[in-house]
């Protein structure tokens, strides 16, 4: 393998560090990690900004009654039959199980040790960017690389890595959405995704190949191949940087999106060398289709609970994605089912056998792996997926060429069956305003209800609510979802979690998850992502 020079020269300006004094600050944000930092900026910063206004003016042609299709500019390379993305990298050929989760010290312990095959470390849904949790998440990134990684819970117990297998690590940085306001350049806030990026790679990249691995990522909310393509630059910018072998760097991307959707084949073409597979990012995926057509009658879902993983267009899309990996050569790893054990042996069994039912259904579908939210789902998933793969590492010689999926199916969202209750309207304003309070405290996956909630669930529920009111739904019980109603329901459940408050700090961020949920769900304006106002409003 021929590794190149590193390319050492930086002339980017400096950064400037903005904010709290953070524990670990010191070992990683160093001057020469920072520098690194820098030059991504200066590289990268301005075609990230390019894309986003992009992004923009898809959303307002969509927004004036325009649709989506394959694009007729790429369909040389879907018709390409040749190529294929690289075999996979060491540590992922096997994919059958991956633990998601955020990366404190010891829910990271926790998640290598879990029995998964794969962790994907979370700097994105599942997490808010405190800079107390971007610095802390790389230490704790870079012990458990490094095998040090131990922690004491306050009660006393100790958490360490244990002997046997390991997870392989995945981090998942920050969508091109948001930015890092605490690292500046020349005043302006650093792109989040970017700095995410950066100080993994910095800090472990040779580390990583030296232990046999490499430095691996999940991509995530991407809109558009030209997204892709600028990670691809970022990651063989890094490669020369960083003197790493081309093709070191790999990445799975989260089809999450509904404009990705249509860009599947491309988004593989684009990361080339680097492409590890794609995943059916099933939340944010219906989250996006609710964003781009919110102000459209015939794209009014039924209360979240009904949007199953069989309806229609959920179908149309996750056959879509299997049959696009397999013909490529590429994972193609299912999503979250979001139910969470309860420690209630009823409900418990219940939930065991509505994720293997769910797991299944992706395992025959032709998927090589899916995810769990928690430890304890682990091995139902694996035995499902043992089931079916037995001992090869995975499917992808399995092809779907049975699949054909037409723009019509992808959008086909007027066939998903189900009612908009007010029972729905109250749950989805109570989670979200739960998960907002948690959020704002630093906790960015929590458990409610009996589901695991994080960015990604949180945007479907006030973007329903939104919807519902824009388009005057009416309920099951005849009455119509107006803003008076949204925001009765919101204020009975507030009071209700201020009565859970027990101090001022909790009851303080209840307020201001009320107002946030006021903001970003009973306004005229639909702001694009609930993560930017709250960002924006407060975040240490
Ligand atoms: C839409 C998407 O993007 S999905 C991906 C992003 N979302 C996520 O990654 C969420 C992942 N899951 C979680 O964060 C957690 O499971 C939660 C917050 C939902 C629930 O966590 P808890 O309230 O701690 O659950 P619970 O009390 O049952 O946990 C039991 C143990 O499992 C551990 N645990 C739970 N989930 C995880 C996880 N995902 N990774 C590692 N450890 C975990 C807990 O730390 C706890 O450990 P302990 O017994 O040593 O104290
Ligand atoms: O990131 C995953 C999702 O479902 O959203
Ligand atoms: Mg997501």
């Amino acid at each position: 393998m021929v590794v190149p020079t590193p390319v050492t020269a930086v002339s980017a300006p400096p950064v400037e560090v903005v904010g709290p004094a953070v524990p670990g600050a010191a070992e990683i944000l160093t001057p020469e990690a920072l520098a690194f930092l820098a030059e991504l900026h200066r590289r990268f910063a301005g075609r990230r900004a390019d894309l986003l206004a992009e992004r923009q003016e898809r959303r307002r042609r969509l927004a004036e009654g325009g649709s989506l299709g394959f694009l007729p500019e790429t369909a040389h390379i879907r018709e390409d039959r040749d190529w294929r993305v690289p075999a996979p990298a060491p540590g992922l050929e096997d994919r059958r199980v991956e633990i998601t989760g955020p990366t404190d010290r010891k829910m990271t312990i926790n998640a290598l040790n879990s029995g998964a095959k794969v962790w994907l470390a979370d700097l994105e849904d599942a997490n808010t960017p405190h800079l107390a949790n971007v610095v802390g998440g790389q230490v704790n990134l870079r012990d458990a690389i490094r095998r040090t990684i131990t922690f004491t819970a306050p009660e006393g117990k100790r958490y360490a890595l244990h002997d046997g297998e390991l997870a392989t690590i995945v981090v998942r940085p920050r969508g091109w959405h948001l930015t890092e306001k605490h690292l500046r350049v020349g005043g302006e806030a650093m792109v989040g995704g970017l700095v995410d990026f950066g100080l993994y790679a910095f800090h472990n990249a040779h580390e990583l190949v030296r232990r046999g691995v490499g430095p691996y990522f999940y991509l995530a909310k991407l809109e558009s191949h030209r997204e892709a393509r600028l990670w691809n630059d970022v990651f063989t910018f890094t490669e020369q940087h960083l003197g790493l072998a081309r093709g070191t760097i790999r990445a799975t991307v989260l089809i999450e999106t509904i404009t990705a959707a249509f860009e599947m084949e491309e988004i593989l073409f684009e990361l080339r060398e680097h492409a590890a597979g794609l995943n059916a990012g099933r939340w944010d995926y219906i989250f996006s289709v609710i964003k781009n057509f919110r102000t459209r009658p015939d794209f009014v879902l039924p209360d979240r609970a009904d949007v199953t993983m069989t309806v229609p267009f959920m179908r149309a899309y996750t056959e879509l994605l299997v049959r696009t990996c397999h013909r490529r050569g590429a994972h193609a790893i299912g999503g979250m089912s979001a139910f969470i054990p309860s420690k209630d042996p009823e409900r418990d069994a219940l939930v065991d056998a509505t994720v293997r039912e769910d797991k299944r259904r992706e395992a025959l579908a032709g998927f090589d792996g899916s995810w769990v939210a928690h430890p304890g789902m682990v091995a139902a998933v694996r035995e499902v997926f043992d089931e079916v793969l037995g001992f090869m590492p995975h499917q992808i010689g399995r092809q779907r060429e049975d699949v054909t999926v037409t723009p019509g199916e992808l959008l086909d969202v007027a066939a998903t069956p189900g009612a908009v209750t007010a029972a729905g309207l109250r749950t989805n304003v109570a989670v979200a305003l739960r998960y907002l309070e948690a959020w704002l405290g630093g906790r960015g996956a929590v458990g409610i209800f009996g589901l695991m909630e994080d960015a990604a669930t949180a945007e479907i529920c006030r973007s329903q609510v939104w919807q519902w009111i824009h388009h005057g739904t009416r309920l099951e019980d005849g009455r119509t979802v107006t803003r008076e109603l949204a925001r009765q329901v919101l204020e009975e459940e507030t009071a209700i979690l201020l009565g859970e408050a027990d101090d001022v700090a909790r009851a303080d961020r209840i307020a201001q998850a009320a107002d946030l949920f006021t903001e970003v769900a009973l306004g005229e304006d639909y702001p694009t992502f609930l993560t930017i106002p709250a960002y924006a409003r407060r975040v240490d």
